[in-house]
């Protein structure tokens, strides 16, 4: 089976090398075509437009950051809608509203071209092992057909009805996802601020009713404050944007998720939207401060030492003033912890960013 794919992000890239391994022939584009080079080393074959894809391909796969690069990859210039045509279908595995996911599939189908939704549960591991859970909706027909790459693709798929049951589905999952996920960062730095150990904590959730493989993944690395992207935090914000919006129109009051989405939002206006969705907990928890489990002693010569050396190397007086700042901050917040002696200041990228800028 000959398939195309657009877009290839962390997720479009191993779900398309996944498919080349199992033997299909996938020709791929990415708005940066660069991207394209690692699956041409793996065998795939190159579109310069999503319009020349489709043209080749019986069936195209689209994974793609949000609505506005859904839209424009099917509508624009050289898009998708320039060849699409009777016989041909467009599968579209991005996260989007139902809105999005309904002009496009109009769209494709008053060309006669087959449309089906297929947003997917499961991370960047789920994706390069195969393991994705795929809700699609929208042509039947076309669901049947694509069966064969979803197994490749996923460990199991629903075919949901009609279009717009997918992306509400997956809109759903997910505000559920982000709301559980600002409650471990809540209960970590509550944990921590309480004198008790966030490893421990872990362990005892680890034992319990709640245990999940989210909080098993990356509960360790969050109090870590390790963050590498497998769920940017921007998409996931974008979900619970799309999932509050779809409450309105419901009229289904959600302050959880509302309260969730501030802090996303945060998180991104601090400059964390490119890390892991799980870098919510830098706003939770006050990147100022190392947890028990780390070294504060580590923390408090790292920061002197970084005073010192702006304050004989800086030649910008904000600099200094930042990093003057910063050490009132720093005695501010040792204050009322060392009695605990044991918690102290950290800088967060922010900060040093700050300093440096
Ligand atoms: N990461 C995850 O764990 C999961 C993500 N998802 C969803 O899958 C989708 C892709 O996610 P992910 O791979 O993580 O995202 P990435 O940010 O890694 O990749 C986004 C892709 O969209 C492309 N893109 C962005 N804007 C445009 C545009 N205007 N026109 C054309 N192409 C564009 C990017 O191209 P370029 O390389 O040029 O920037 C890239 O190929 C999202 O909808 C996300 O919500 C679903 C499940 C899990
Ligand atoms: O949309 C992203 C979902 C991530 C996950 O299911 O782990």
């Amino acid at each position: 089976m000959e398939v195309g794919f657009l877009g290839l992000g962390i997720m479009g890239k191993a779900m398309a090398v996944n498919l080349l391994h199992h033997g299909f022939g996938v020709t791929v584009w990415n708005r940066t075509l660069s991207k394209c080079q690692e699956l041409v080393e793996q065998g795939a074959s190159v579109g310069e437009t999503p319009a020349a894809v489709i043209n080749k391909c019986k069936y195209t796969i689209a994974m793609l950051s949000d609505p506005s690069a859904a839209l424009s990859v099917v509508f624009d210039k050289d898009g998708v809608l320039e060849q699409i045509c009777s016989g041909k279908g467009y599968i579209d595995m991005s996260t989007v509203d139902a809105e999005t996911s309904s002009k496009i599939s109009e769209a494709i189908t008053k060309k006669g071209g087959y449309f089906l939704e297929a947003p997917v549960s499961g991370s960047k591991k789920p994706a390069e092992d195969g393991q994705l859970v795929i809700l699609a909706a929208g042509e039947k027909a076309l669901y049947d057909k694509m069966v064969p790459a979803f197994d490749v693709l996923g460990k199991k798929s629903f075919f949901l009805g009609e279009v717009g049951n997918g992306a509400k589905f997956k809109l759903v999952v997910n505000m559920i996802m982000g709301s559980v996920m600002n409650a471990l960062s809540e209960g970590l730095c509550l944990a921590d601020r309480s004198g008790l150990s966030q490893q421990t904590l872990l362990d005892v959730l680890d034992l319990g009713a709640i245990a999940n493989p989210m909080f098993k993944l990356k509960g360790p690395a969050m109090i870590k404050g390790s963050y590498p992207p497998a769920f940017p935090l921007k998409h996931q914000q974008k979900d619970m944007r799309l999932a509050l919006a779809l409450g309105d129109e419901n009229a289904v009051s959600m302050p959880i998720a509302a309260a969730s989405n501030e802090a996303f939002k945060k998180a991104r206006s601090l400059g964390l939207g490119d890390l892991d969705f799980s870098a919510v907990f830098e706003v939770k928890h006050d990147a100022r401060h190392f947890s028990k489990d780390q070294n504060p002693r580590i923390a408090s010569y790292a920061a002197f030492a970084l005073y010192f050396f702006l304050c004989s190397k800086a030649s910008k007086p904000a600099a200094v003033a930042n990093t003057r700042f910063l050490l009132l901050e720093l005695v501010l917040a040792m204050g009322p912890r060392l009695h605990k002696g044991s918690q102290l200041m950290s800088f967060s990228s922010f900060e040093v960013s700050l300093l440096l800028g």
